[in-house]
Protein backbone atom coordinates (compact mmCIF):
# COMPACT_ATOMS: atom_id res chain seq x y z
CA UNK A 1 0.00 0.00 0.00
CA UNK A 2 1.58 3.11 -0.72
CA UNK A 3 0.98 6.62 0.95
CA UNK A 4 1.05 9.88 -1.51
CA UNK A 5 1.49 13.63 -0.47
CA UNK A 6 -0.21 15.68 -2.72
CA UNK A 7 0.38 19.43 -2.75
CA UNK A 8 -0.91 21.03 -6.05
CA UNK A 9 -0.70 24.68 -4.69
CA UNK A 10 -4.07 25.55 -6.62
CA UNK A 11 -2.73 24.70 -10.05
CA UNK A 12 -4.86 25.78 -13.10
CA UNK A 13 -5.82 22.43 -15.70
CA UNK A 14 -4.88 23.37 -18.89
CA UNK A 15 -4.91 20.61 -22.18
CA UNK A 16 -6.40 18.11 -23.67
CA UNK A 17 -6.49 14.48 -22.21
CA UNK A 18 -7.15 11.24 -24.64
CA UNK A 19 -9.62 9.56 -21.97
CA UNK A 20 -8.33 5.86 -21.53
CA UNK A 21 -10.41 2.52 -22.33
CA UNK A 22 -13.89 1.66 -21.01
CA UNK A 23 -13.45 -0.85 -17.85
CA UNK A 24 -17.15 -2.08 -18.53
CA UNK A 25 -16.38 -2.79 -22.78
CA UNK A 26 -13.27 -4.08 -21.90
CA UNK A 27 -14.36 -6.87 -19.38
CA UNK A 28 -16.65 -7.88 -22.17
CA UNK A 29 -14.87 -7.75 -24.98
CA UNK A 30 -12.22 -10.20 -23.59
CA UNK A 31 -15.25 -12.25 -22.20
CA UNK A 32 -17.44 -12.25 -25.67
CA UNK A 33 -14.01 -12.83 -27.37
CA UNK A 34 -13.57 -15.91 -25.89
CA UNK A 35 -17.04 -17.52 -25.92
CA UNK A 36 -16.58 -17.02 -29.69
CA UNK A 37 -14.40 -19.69 -31.50
CA UNK A 38 -11.85 -17.95 -33.64
CA UNK A 39 -9.65 -14.64 -33.61
CA UNK A 40 -11.32 -11.23 -31.96
CA UNK A 41 -9.26 -7.93 -32.02
CA UNK A 42 -9.83 -5.00 -29.27
CA UNK A 43 -8.32 -2.01 -29.66
CA UNK A 44 -8.22 0.57 -26.98
CA UNK A 45 -8.46 -2.09 -24.16
CA UNK A 46 -8.06 -0.48 -20.52
CA UNK A 47 -4.94 -2.01 -18.94
CA UNK A 48 -6.39 -1.30 -15.35
CA UNK A 49 -6.01 -4.04 -13.13
CA UNK A 50 -9.77 -5.45 -13.28
CA UNK A 51 -9.39 -5.89 -16.89
CA UNK A 52 -5.87 -7.76 -16.77
CA UNK A 53 -7.79 -10.18 -13.87
CA UNK A 54 -10.38 -11.15 -16.64
CA UNK A 55 -7.96 -11.81 -19.38
CA UNK A 56 -6.15 -14.09 -16.16
CA UNK A 57 -9.34 -16.06 -15.80
CA UNK A 58 -9.65 -16.86 -19.09
CA UNK A 59 -5.84 -17.66 -19.87
CA UNK A 60 -6.60 -20.23 -17.82
CA UNK A 61 -9.38 -21.75 -19.35
CA UNK A 62 -7.55 -22.50 -22.25
CA UNK A 63 -7.93 -19.05 -24.76
CA UNK A 64 -4.77 -17.31 -25.91
CA UNK A 65 -4.81 -13.68 -25.15
CA UNK A 66 -2.37 -11.56 -26.43
CA UNK A 67 -1.56 -7.73 -25.28
CA UNK A 68 0.19 -5.58 -27.31
CA UNK A 69 0.31 -2.01 -26.18
CA UNK A 70 -3.58 -1.05 -25.81
CA UNK A 71 -4.13 -3.92 -28.67
CA UNK A 72 -5.55 -7.29 -27.62
CA UNK A 73 -5.53 -10.66 -29.73
CA UNK A 74 -7.91 -13.67 -28.50
CA UNK A 75 -7.45 -16.64 -29.80
CA UNK A 76 -10.36 -19.09 -28.28
CA UNK A 77 -11.25 -22.90 -29.34
CA UNK A 78 -15.00 -21.17 -28.40
CA UNK A 79 -16.89 -21.71 -25.32
CA UNK A 80 -17.51 -25.83 -25.93
CA UNK A 81 -13.26 -25.86 -26.28
CA UNK A 82 -12.41 -24.55 -22.91
CA UNK A 83 -10.42 -26.40 -20.36
CA UNK A 84 -11.00 -27.27 -16.99
CA UNK A 85 -8.86 -25.20 -15.20
CA UNK A 86 -6.57 -27.19 -12.58
CA UNK A 87 -6.10 -24.22 -10.35
CA UNK A 88 -8.38 -21.03 -8.99
CA UNK A 89 -9.73 -18.26 -10.94
CA UNK A 90 -8.32 -15.36 -8.98
CA UNK A 91 -10.87 -12.05 -9.81
CA UNK A 92 -9.27 -9.57 -7.66
CA UNK A 93 -10.98 -6.40 -6.66
CA UNK A 94 -13.58 -6.86 -9.77
CA UNK A 95 -17.09 -7.17 -9.42
CA UNK A 96 -17.84 -7.05 -12.82
CA UNK A 97 -15.46 -10.14 -13.47
CA UNK A 98 -16.80 -12.17 -10.76
CA UNK A 99 -20.21 -11.51 -11.63
CA UNK A 100 -20.13 -12.13 -15.24
CA UNK A 101 -18.12 -15.24 -15.00
CA UNK A 102 -20.76 -16.82 -12.80
CA UNK A 103 -22.86 -16.89 -15.74
CA UNK A 104 -20.98 -17.74 -18.34
CA UNK A 105 -19.45 -20.18 -16.21
CA UNK A 106 -22.91 -21.81 -15.46
CA UNK A 107 -23.56 -23.09 -18.52
CA UNK A 108 -20.43 -24.61 -19.65
CA UNK A 109 -19.22 -28.19 -19.18
CA UNK A 110 -15.98 -27.49 -17.12
CA UNK A 111 -15.93 -27.00 -12.99
CA UNK A 112 -14.63 -23.71 -11.80
CA UNK A 113 -13.51 -22.35 -8.34
CA UNK A 114 -13.68 -18.33 -8.29
CA UNK A 115 -12.09 -15.88 -5.46
CA UNK A 116 -11.31 -12.36 -5.34
CA UNK A 117 -9.50 -10.35 -2.61
CA UNK A 118 -10.87 -8.81 0.64
CA UNK A 119 -13.09 -6.57 -0.96
CA UNK A 120 -15.15 -9.02 -2.98
CA UNK A 121 -15.39 -11.45 -0.31
CA UNK A 122 -17.30 -9.00 0.99
CA UNK A 123 -20.08 -8.52 -2.05
CA UNK A 124 -22.78 -9.49 -2.23
CA UNK A 125 -22.97 -12.53 -4.90
CA UNK A 126 -26.50 -14.05 -4.08
CA UNK A 127 -28.26 -11.37 -6.57
CA UNK A 128 -26.27 -13.28 -9.46
CA UNK A 129 -26.42 -16.78 -7.76
CA UNK A 130 -29.90 -16.63 -6.81
CA UNK A 131 -31.55 -16.02 -10.60
CA UNK A 132 -28.93 -18.31 -12.06
CA UNK A 133 -30.07 -20.88 -9.62
CA UNK A 134 -33.51 -20.52 -11.36
CA UNK A 135 -31.63 -21.45 -14.47
CA UNK A 136 -30.29 -24.98 -12.32
CA UNK A 137 -27.21 -23.37 -12.56
CA UNK A 138 -25.28 -25.63 -10.13
CA UNK A 139 -22.79 -23.19 -7.77
CA UNK A 140 -21.72 -23.20 -4.38
CA UNK A 141 -20.48 -20.99 -1.86
CA UNK A 142 -20.31 -19.41 1.53
CA UNK A 143 -22.88 -18.70 3.17
CA UNK A 144 -25.28 -20.32 0.38
CA UNK A 145 -23.45 -18.54 -2.45
CA UNK A 146 -24.00 -15.39 -1.16
CA UNK A 147 -19.96 -14.44 -0.71
CA UNK A 148 -16.43 -16.18 -2.22
CA UNK A 149 -14.93 -18.35 -2.64
CA UNK A 150 -17.37 -20.01 -5.14
CA UNK A 151 -17.77 -23.43 -7.01
CA UNK A 152 -19.37 -23.44 -10.29
CA UNK A 153 -20.05 -26.70 -11.92
CA UNK A 154 -20.91 -26.23 -15.67
CA UNK A 155 -24.49 -28.10 -16.68
CA UNK A 156 -27.63 -27.83 -19.16
CA UNK A 157 -29.50 -24.34 -18.22
CA UNK A 158 -32.84 -23.36 -18.91
CA UNK A 159 -33.76 -20.01 -20.04
CA UNK A 160 -35.77 -17.96 -17.44
CA UNK A 161 -38.59 -15.19 -17.30
CA UNK A 162 -36.96 -12.51 -14.42
CA UNK A 163 -37.47 -9.30 -12.86
CA UNK A 164 -34.61 -7.16 -11.82
CA UNK A 165 -34.97 -6.54 -8.26
CA UNK A 166 -31.96 -4.38 -8.07
CA UNK A 167 -30.59 -1.92 -11.73
CA UNK A 168 -27.77 -4.05 -11.82
CA UNK A 169 -26.10 -4.10 -14.89
CA UNK A 170 -23.88 -6.99 -13.74
CA UNK A 171 -26.97 -9.03 -12.72
CA UNK A 172 -28.48 -8.65 -15.98
CA UNK A 173 -25.15 -9.32 -17.66
CA UNK A 174 -24.60 -12.63 -16.00
CA UNK A 175 -27.99 -13.87 -16.73
CA UNK A 176 -28.24 -12.80 -20.17
CA UNK A 177 -24.57 -14.58 -20.70
CA UNK A 178 -25.86 -17.75 -18.89
CA UNK A 179 -29.34 -17.76 -21.44
CA UNK A 180 -26.81 -17.57 -24.22
CA UNK A 181 -26.06 -21.27 -23.21
CA UNK A 182 -29.81 -22.15 -21.67
CA UNK A 183 -32.58 -24.53 -23.59
CA UNK A 184 -35.66 -21.61 -24.47
CA UNK A 185 -35.84 -18.04 -24.11
CA UNK A 186 -34.60 -15.88 -21.77
CA UNK A 187 -36.35 -12.84 -20.42
CA UNK A 188 -35.14 -10.02 -18.13
CA UNK A 189 -37.07 -7.04 -17.23
CA UNK A 190 -35.76 -4.27 -15.71
CA UNK A 191 -37.77 -1.24 -13.74
CA UNK A 192 -34.38 0.84 -14.30
CA UNK A 193 -32.08 0.41 -17.06
CA UNK A 194 -28.68 0.01 -16.16
CA UNK A 195 -25.75 -0.12 -18.47
CA UNK A 196 -26.35 -1.75 -21.60
CA UNK A 197 -23.33 -2.93 -22.80
CA UNK A 198 -23.73 -6.33 -22.87
CA UNK A 199 -26.48 -6.19 -24.94
CA UNK A 200 -24.78 -4.13 -27.31
CA UNK A 201 -21.51 -6.02 -27.80
CA UNK A 202 -23.67 -9.30 -27.84
CA UNK A 203 -25.29 -7.93 -30.99
CA UNK A 204 -22.32 -6.69 -32.37
CA UNK A 205 -20.99 -10.76 -32.00
CA UNK A 206 -23.39 -11.42 -34.15
CA UNK A 207 -26.36 -12.58 -31.59
CA UNK A 208 -30.11 -12.10 -31.73
CA UNK A 209 -31.14 -9.59 -28.80
CA UNK A 210 -34.42 -8.12 -28.28
CA UNK A 211 -34.14 -4.69 -26.19
CA UNK A 212 -37.76 -2.29 -25.82
CA UNK A 213 -38.86 -0.79 -22.74
CA UNK A 214 -36.50 -2.25 -20.08
CA UNK A 215 -36.96 -5.89 -21.58
CA UNK A 216 -34.71 -7.70 -22.91
CA UNK A 217 -34.93 -10.89 -24.95
CA UNK A 218 -32.82 -13.62 -26.19
CA UNK A 219 -33.13 -16.87 -27.68
CA UNK A 220 -30.71 -19.60 -25.91
CA UNK A 221 -28.03 -21.40 -27.66
CA UNK A 222 -26.93 -18.95 -30.10
CA UNK A 223 -23.34 -19.32 -31.19
CA UNK A 224 -21.23 -15.93 -31.08
CA UNK A 225 -19.33 -14.70 -34.31
CA UNK A 226 -15.36 -13.56 -33.56
CA UNK A 227 -15.36 -9.78 -34.64
CA UNK A 228 -13.39 -6.59 -34.04
CA UNK A 229 -14.03 -4.47 -30.87
CA UNK A 230 -13.09 -0.79 -30.50
CA UNK A 231 -12.99 0.00 -26.99
CA UNK A 232 -14.54 3.88 -26.16
CA UNK A 233 -12.58 5.96 -23.22
CA UNK A 234 -14.11 5.53 -19.76
CA UNK A 235 -16.51 8.23 -18.86
CA UNK A 236 -16.55 6.93 -15.42
CA UNK A 237 -12.92 8.06 -15.34
CA UNK A 238 -12.94 11.10 -17.50
CA UNK A 239 -15.77 12.22 -14.76
CA UNK A 240 -12.57 12.89 -12.66
CA UNK A 241 -11.35 15.52 -15.03
CA UNK A 242 -14.45 17.23 -15.80
CA UNK A 243 -15.34 17.48 -12.53
CA UNK A 244 -11.88 19.11 -11.55
CA UNK A 245 -12.33 21.33 -14.62
CA UNK A 246 -15.33 22.95 -13.22
CA UNK A 247 -13.87 23.62 -10.16
CA UNK A 248 -10.51 24.23 -10.05
CA UNK A 249 -10.17 28.02 -10.83
CA UNK A 250 -8.49 29.39 -14.23
CA UNK A 251 -9.13 26.04 -16.22
CA UNK A 252 -9.82 24.50 -19.08
CA UNK A 253 -9.91 21.35 -20.97
CA UNK A 254 -10.74 19.38 -23.50
CA UNK A 255 -11.51 15.38 -22.83
CA UNK A 256 -11.18 13.17 -25.99
CA UNK A 257 -12.55 9.84 -26.91
CA UNK A 258 -15.35 9.93 -23.69
CA UNK A 259 -17.94 7.17 -24.51
CA UNK A 260 -21.35 8.95 -24.11
CA UNK A 261 -23.77 5.90 -24.45
CA UNK A 262 -26.76 7.15 -22.87
CA UNK A 263 -27.22 4.52 -20.04
CA UNK A 264 -23.80 5.97 -19.02
CA UNK A 265 -24.08 9.58 -19.49
CA UNK A 266 -25.75 10.87 -16.52
CA UNK A 267 -22.82 12.74 -15.05
CA UNK A 268 -23.18 14.90 -18.33
CA UNK A 269 -26.67 15.78 -17.32
CA UNK A 270 -25.64 16.99 -14.03
CA UNK A 271 -23.10 18.99 -14.86
CA UNK A 272 -25.51 20.83 -17.18
CA UNK A 273 -27.76 20.98 -14.33
CA UNK A 274 -25.38 22.33 -11.78
CA UNK A 275 -24.55 24.65 -14.69
CA UNK A 276 -21.23 24.08 -15.96
CA UNK A 277 -19.61 25.12 -18.63
CA UNK A 278 -19.94 22.21 -21.10
CA UNK A 279 -19.74 21.52 -24.50
CA UNK A 280 -20.03 17.81 -25.70
CA UNK A 281 -18.97 17.49 -29.36
CA UNK A 282 -20.07 13.85 -30.74
CA UNK A 283 -18.02 12.09 -33.12
CA UNK A 284 -20.17 9.03 -34.76
CA UNK A 285 -23.49 8.59 -32.93
CA UNK A 286 -23.30 5.22 -35.96
CA UNK A 287 -21.28 3.38 -33.84
CA UNK A 288 -22.10 0.68 -30.98
CA UNK A 289 -20.83 2.53 -28.09
CA UNK A 290 -20.88 6.49 -29.36
CA UNK A 291 -17.89 8.89 -28.14
CA UNK A 292 -17.80 12.56 -28.08
CA UNK A 293 -15.23 15.32 -27.14
CA UNK A 294 -15.81 17.08 -24.05
CA UNK A 295 -14.92 20.95 -23.11
CA UNK A 296 -15.45 21.69 -19.54
CA UNK A 297 -13.87 25.05 -17.77
CA UNK A 298 -14.36 26.77 -14.41
CA UNK A 299 -17.92 27.25 -13.67
CA UNK A 300 -19.80 28.39 -10.86
CA UNK A 301 -22.32 25.45 -9.43
CA UNK A 302 -25.32 25.29 -8.28
CA UNK A 303 -26.73 22.49 -5.93
CA UNK A 304 -29.05 19.77 -7.44
CA UNK A 305 -31.02 16.59 -6.94
CA UNK A 306 -29.94 13.51 -8.20
CA UNK A 307 -32.39 10.38 -7.92
CA UNK A 308 -34.21 7.76 -9.42
CA UNK A 309 -33.97 6.30 -13.33
CA UNK A 310 -30.35 9.15 -12.63
CA UNK A 311 -28.87 7.31 -10.69
CA UNK A 312 -27.87 3.71 -12.45
CA UNK A 313 -26.75 6.42 -14.97
CA UNK A 314 -23.70 7.65 -13.07
CA UNK A 315 -23.57 5.38 -10.06
CA UNK A 316 -19.60 5.60 -9.68
CA UNK A 317 -19.53 8.91 -10.39
CA UNK A 318 -21.34 10.07 -7.06
CA UNK A 319 -18.35 9.92 -5.17
CA UNK A 320 -16.86 12.71 -7.49
CA UNK A 321 -20.26 14.03 -8.06
CA UNK A 322 -20.67 14.80 -4.35
CA UNK A 323 -16.91 16.78 -4.19
CA UNK A 324 -18.29 18.64 -7.06
CA UNK A 325 -21.46 19.33 -4.62
CA UNK A 326 -18.99 20.94 -1.79
CA UNK A 327 -18.44 23.42 -4.10
CA UNK A 328 -21.38 24.33 -5.57
CA UNK A 329 -23.49 27.16 -3.93
CA UNK A 330 -26.67 25.84 -1.85
CA UNK A 331 -27.89 22.19 -1.17
CA UNK A 332 -26.85 19.01 -2.99
CA UNK A 333 -29.11 16.07 -2.68
CA UNK A 334 -28.56 12.43 -3.72
CA UNK A 335 -31.08 9.89 -2.91
CA UNK A 336 -32.14 5.97 -4.11
CA UNK A 337 -28.34 5.66 -4.32
CA UNK A 338 -28.31 1.85 -1.64
CA UNK A 339 -26.36 0.20 -3.97
CA UNK A 340 -23.29 2.35 -2.99
CA UNK A 341 -22.68 0.68 0.07
CA UNK A 342 -22.09 -2.83 -1.69
CA UNK A 343 -19.64 -1.30 -4.14
CA UNK A 344 -15.48 -1.48 -3.38
CA UNK A 345 -16.51 -0.26 0.02
CA UNK A 346 -19.36 1.40 1.63
CA UNK A 347 -19.14 4.52 -0.60
CA UNK A 348 -21.46 6.64 0.98
CA UNK A 349 -19.81 6.05 4.69
CA UNK A 350 -16.43 6.94 2.75
CA UNK A 351 -17.56 9.67 0.40
CA UNK A 352 -19.03 11.69 3.51
CA UNK A 353 -15.73 10.66 6.37
CA UNK A 354 -13.23 11.56 3.63
CA UNK A 355 -14.97 14.61 2.50
CA UNK A 356 -15.98 15.68 6.37
CA UNK A 357 -11.96 15.57 6.77
CA UNK A 358 -11.71 18.21 4.18
CA UNK A 359 -13.89 20.60 5.79
CA UNK A 360 -17.20 19.60 3.94
CA UNK A 361 -20.81 20.04 5.17
CA UNK A 362 -22.20 16.50 4.23
CA UNK A 363 -24.10 14.36 5.58
CA UNK A 364 -25.01 10.54 4.90
CA UNK A 365 -28.66 9.42 4.38
CA UNK A 366 -29.74 5.78 4.29
CA UNK A 367 -29.81 5.67 0.80
CA UNK A 368 -27.45 8.90 -0.46
CA UNK A 369 -26.01 12.16 0.95
CA UNK A 370 -26.86 15.87 1.39
CA UNK A 371 -24.16 18.04 0.75
CA UNK A 372 -24.09 22.43 1.63
CA UNK A 373 -22.02 24.48 -0.47
CA UNK A 374 -19.87 26.27 -0.66
CA UNK A 375 -16.91 25.49 1.84
CA UNK A 376 -13.25 25.96 1.29
CA UNK A 377 -11.74 22.62 1.73
CA UNK A 378 -8.04 21.72 3.59
CA UNK A 379 -5.24 19.40 4.04
CA UNK A 380 -6.06 16.70 5.26
CA UNK A 381 -4.66 12.72 5.83
CA UNK A 382 -7.26 10.75 3.98
CA UNK A 383 -8.00 7.02 3.60
CA UNK A 384 -9.18 5.20 0.21
CA UNK A 385 -10.35 2.12 1.60
CA UNK A 386 -9.16 -0.01 -1.27
CA UNK A 387 -11.37 1.65 -3.95
CA UNK A 388 -9.86 3.76 -7.11
CA UNK A 389 -12.67 5.55 -6.48
CA UNK A 390 -12.17 7.48 -3.57
CA UNK A 391 -8.92 7.47 -4.52
CA UNK A 392 -9.38 9.47 -7.17
CA UNK A 393 -11.78 11.83 -5.63
CA UNK A 394 -9.31 12.25 -3.04
CA UNK A 395 -6.75 13.40 -5.42
CA UNK A 396 -8.94 15.78 -7.17
CA UNK A 397 -10.02 17.25 -4.02
CA UNK A 398 -6.14 17.91 -3.45
CA UNK A 399 -6.14 19.93 -6.27
CA UNK A 400 -8.50 22.58 -4.31
CA UNK A 401 -6.54 22.50 -1.15
CA UNK A 402 -4.06 25.52 0.05
CA UNK A 403 -2.73 22.15 2.38
CA UNK A 404 -1.21 19.19 1.66
CA UNK A 405 -3.73 15.99 1.38
CA UNK A 406 -2.12 12.80 2.34
CA UNK A 407 -3.74 9.57 0.58
CA UNK A 408 -2.91 6.73 2.03
CA UNK A 409 -3.23 4.25 -0.95
CA UNK A 410 -2.67 5.21 -4.52
CA UNK A 411 -1.87 2.21 -5.97
CA UNK A 412 -5.49 1.05 -6.21
CA UNK A 413 -6.50 3.79 -8.26
CA UNK A 414 -4.90 1.50 -11.03
CA UNK A 415 -8.22 -0.91 -10.91
CA UNK A 416 -9.64 1.56 -13.38
CA UNK A 417 -7.15 4.50 -14.21
CA UNK A 418 -3.51 3.27 -14.12
CA UNK A 419 -2.50 6.91 -15.81
CA UNK A 420 -4.67 9.10 -12.82
CA UNK A 421 -1.86 10.98 -11.79
CA UNK A 422 0.26 11.27 -15.47
CA UNK A 423 -3.08 12.54 -16.48
CA UNK A 424 -3.48 15.46 -13.59
CA UNK A 425 0.26 16.38 -14.47
CA UNK A 426 -0.09 16.42 -18.44
CA UNK A 427 -3.04 19.34 -17.87
CA UNK A 428 -0.93 21.28 -15.31
CA UNK A 429 2.34 21.43 -17.34
O1 LIG B 1 -21.65 -4.04 -15.55
C1 LIG B 1 -20.68 -3.32 -15.29
O2 LIG B 1 -19.64 -3.29 -16.00
C2 LIG B 1 -20.74 -2.47 -14.08
C3 LIG B 1 -21.96 -2.25 -13.48
C4 LIG B 1 -22.13 -1.44 -12.26
O3 LIG B 1 -22.31 -2.31 -11.16
P1 LIG B 1 -23.75 -2.94 -10.76
O4 LIG B 1 -24.17 -3.87 -11.82
O5 LIG B 1 -23.49 -3.64 -9.46
O6 LIG B 1 -24.66 -1.77 -10.61
C5 LIG B 1 -20.93 -0.54 -12.00
O7 LIG B 1 -20.99 0.00 -10.71
C6 LIG B 1 -19.62 -1.28 -12.19
O8 LIG B 1 -18.54 -0.40 -12.02
C7 LIG B 1 -19.51 -1.86 -13.57
C1 LIG C 1 -18.07 -0.78 -8.73
C2 LIG C 1 -17.06 -0.83 -9.60
O1 LIG C 1 -16.58 -1.96 -10.21
P1 LIG C 1 -16.85 -3.51 -9.94
O2 LIG C 1 -18.25 -3.67 -9.46
O3 LIG C 1 -16.56 -4.20 -11.22
O4 LIG C 1 -15.84 -3.95 -8.88
C3 LIG C 1 -16.40 0.43 -10.03
O5 LIG C 1 -15.58 0.36 -10.96
O6 LIG C 1 -16.66 1.51 -9.48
Amino acid sequence: MSEKVLHYNQPALQGALQIPGDKSVSHRSIMLGSIAKGVTTVEGFLLGDDCLDTIACFKKLGVEIHVEGTNVKIESPGIDGWSEPSEVLYTGNSGTTTRLMLGILSGTNVHVIMTGDSSIAKRPMKRVVEPLRLMKADIRGRADGQYTPLAIQGTTLQGIDYKMPVASAQVKSAILLAGLRAQGTTIVREEVVSRDHTERMLQQFGVQVDVADGVVTLEGQQQLTATHVTVPGDISSAAFFLGAGAIVPNSEIVLKNVGINPTRDGIIDVLRAMDANIEVHINDEAVMEPTASIHISTSTLQGTTIDGALIPRLIDEIPLIALLATQAQGRTVIKDAEELKVKETDRIQAVVDELKKLGATIEATHDGMIIEGPTPLHGAKLQSYGDHRIGMMNAIAALLTEGAVTIDDVDCIAISYPAFFEHIDQLMK
